[in-house]
């Protein structure tokens, strides 16, 4: 099954914890990395007033885990890189979703497929369409029309910034 995370630091060494997330990420069995976005510098949405930017980047993966098990693993890459949970939207270390898991739809807060809030988010949207424009957000269509429909402004490519297969 195709996975699609979305990665997104605004506190600390933004770039090596994403870096670090990825080869975490896929350092157990069950999660093959198939291609990162590239990183992109972005407004925060929503949260506190005067939160520093994030760098986002989507990875593509395959999967034979079920979705509570990567959610468990991407839980457990987040508390390692420190994340700490304080306000809702507030600045954070490292925060993994899980976008789309196969055709997988559910509505468990818990673990909400696809993720409810990715297809009207540009810092999810842009760096996804780069690294797969055919992805599509089920119940909502494909990434490259549903990106028509969001403001890009405030999503700004990292050229600098390069995100390697995991190690
Ligand atoms: N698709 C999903 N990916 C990741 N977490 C999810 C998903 N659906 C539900 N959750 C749940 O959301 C809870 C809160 O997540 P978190 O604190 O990271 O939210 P957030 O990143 O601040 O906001 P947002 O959900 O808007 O991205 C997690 O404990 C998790 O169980
Ligand atoms: N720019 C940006 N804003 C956010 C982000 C994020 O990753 N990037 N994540 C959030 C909660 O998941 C809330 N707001």
């Amino acid at each position: 099954m195709k996975v699609v995370l979305s990665l997104g630091s605004n506190l600390g060494h933004r770039f090596q914890t994403l870096q670090g997330a990825v080869d975490t990420l896929f350092d157990a069995p069950g999660l093959e990395f198939v291609k990162a976005s590239p990183v992109y510098e972005t407004d925060p949405v929503g949260g506190p007033e005067g939160q520093r930017p994030f760098l986002n980047a989507i990875v593509v993966a395959e999967t034979t885990l079920a979705p509570r098990t990567l959610l468990e693993r991407a839980q457990g890459v987040e508390n390692a890189f420190g994340r700490v949970r304080e306000e809702r939207w507030g600045p954070r270390t490292l925060d993994i979703d899980l976008i789309v898991v196969g055709e997988q739809v559910s509505d468990d807060p818990d673990l909400t497929l696809p993720h409810p809030r990715a297809h009207e988010r540009a810092f999810v949207l842009v760096p996804w369409s780069k690294a797969d424009p055919e992805g599509v957000v089920p119940g909502h269509g494909r990434v490259a029309e549903l990106l028509e429909a969001v403001e890009e402004q405030g999503v700004r490519l990292r050229d600098d910034l390069k995100l390697q297969r995991p190690d």
